[in-house]
């Protein structure tokens, strides 16, 4: 999919580079003819290296998980994170629990599901009933209506490992506070009959399905001693407001890769990063084709990134740039057909395969986004389903993707044959 018209062209900073020699007058004095090569030298050489960089774009809608992608290469091949790192996503961690109870506690009360969860018993081990903890949650998370006396004093004497990080804000450090005092209660709700109902529901107000992993693991986020391990930062969620580079050398040759916000609000900042793109990976969740957009509730998440991912493979700052596909969150969509039907999702009723069927299922969204393309120069080595979170997965997609576009952009520039 080295999408539209083939043109070998240089990149901007070469072409300036070259005038900048053309320009300079030829000295007749043999020391000045000596400076004047060595110059030339430093020049072709930066110029060199300039042809030998590839730069990468991160592109797709919100969540769809171009910043896991962006860490991943980062645990591949770039350095170990520091202990403040570690503690900063200790803090979101945290506070990604609480936003996960506030919208799952909302929708049990949305769905007046408050009787059914007042017949759910307590925990053996005895203590709160789920409707007490829920009462709590809700008036201290919700409704703003809780005694700050009927909290636990979060983890005692103790000295908590993670505290409190200025660099994750205050919102966030609020939360992770909050999340020290309620994780009991949250617990006992969690473990609750009629939360997994609810759960089965989360669609409806956009929890992260990844932070599962969290809610099952209270007790290790609540612990003093919790160190986020590397999985856990995978999973953590922050979204991402501004243009960020990192860079990475693979094989000799230099790799910089940008990641963007990718919620509406964010998309007037791509921009800045359009020049001189080597190759864009566009990045689609398969598991959102039933959920809304969460900066507008009308939208269709599926429905978004194929508008998106038109835009971007039509786009003429990309008509020399090769794109890739990635359909991730492939964990989840594979767990999710079981319970939600594509073909009941009113955007996506002409889905002719068998409910429950992974294969078909992607088969089918692959073609929604072929079909966004003007041309047909669609090659399926372009595209690759996913699970960002599982490093080993991404090792293989992101290694046969650095061959691709390395061989695509010798084809573009004609180094190699067309075929
Ligand atoms: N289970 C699972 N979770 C994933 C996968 N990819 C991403 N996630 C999770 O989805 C959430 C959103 O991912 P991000 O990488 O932050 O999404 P993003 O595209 O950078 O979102 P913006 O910054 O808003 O544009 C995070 O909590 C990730 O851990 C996946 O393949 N499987
Ligand atoms: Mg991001």
């Amino acid at each position: 999919m080295g999408c539209g018209a083939s043109q070998p062209e240089a990149p901007a900073g070469a072409a300036a580079s070259e005038s900048a020699v053309q320009r300079r007058p030829v000295p007749d004095d043999p020391a000045e003819m000596a400076k004047s090569s060595g110059i030339d030298r430093e020049l072709d050489r930066a110029r060199q290296q300039e042809e030998l960089k590839v730069k990468l774009l991160l592109l797709g809608a919100g969540e769809s998980g171009k910043s896991t992608i962006f860490k991943q290469m980062r645990i591949l091949y770039g350095s170990q994170r520091s202990d403040d790192d570690l503690r900063m996503y200790g803090v979101v961690i945290r506070s990604n629990v609480i936003t996960a109870m506030r919208k799952l506690c909302g929708l049990l009360r949305a769905l007046e599901m408050e009787g059914q969860l007042g017949e759910d018993p307590a925990p053996e081990d005895g203590g709160m009933t789920p409707k007490g903890a829920y009462d709590l949650i809700v008036a201290h998370l919700i409704d703003n209506t809780g005694n700050p006396d009927d909290l636990e004093t979060p983890n005692g004497d103790s000295k908590d490992w993670v505290g409190n990080v200025a660099r994750a804000g205050l919102g966030a450090n609020n939360d992770a506070k909050q999340f020290l005092q309620l994780w009991k209660p949250i617990k006992i709700l969690w473990d609750s009959k009629t939360m997994k109902e609810v759960w089965s529901k989360r669609a409806q107000v956009n929890v992260i399905d990844g932070h599962k992993e969290f809610l099952q693991d209270l007790t290790r986020l609540a612990s003093p001693n919790f160190k986020p391990t590397t999985q856990d930062v995978l999973l953590a969620r922050v979204k991402t407001t501004q243009v960020v580079m990192e860079r990475y050398r693979i094989d000799g040759i230099e790799f910089e890769m940008y990641d963007v916000g990718g919620q509406r609000s964010e998309r007037r900042k791509w921009i800045d990063c359009f020049e001189n793109v080597d190759a864009v990976i566009f990045v689609a969740a398969l598991s959102e084709y039933d959920q809304a957009l969460a900066e507008a509730k009308r939208t269709n998440r599926m429905v978004e990134a194929l508008d998106l991912f038109r835009s971007v493979c039509n786009n003429r700052a990309f008509a020399n740039t090769s794109i890739m596909l990635f359909l991730n969150k492939k964990d989840i969509f594979a767990e999710k057909l079981l319970y939600s039907d594509i073909a009941t999702q009113k955007p996506f009723s002409d889905y002719p395969g068998p409910p429950k069927d992974f294969n078909n299922g992607v088969l089918y969204f692959i073609q929604k986004f072929k079909d966004c393309l003007i041309d047909d120069d669609f090659n399926d080595s372009f595209i690759h389903v996913t699970c960002a979170t599982d490093t080993n997965n991404m090792e293989f997609v992101l290694d046969s993707t650095r061959t691709i576009i390395m061989t695509d952009n010798l084809r573009r520039s004609g180094f190699l044959g067309s075929g």
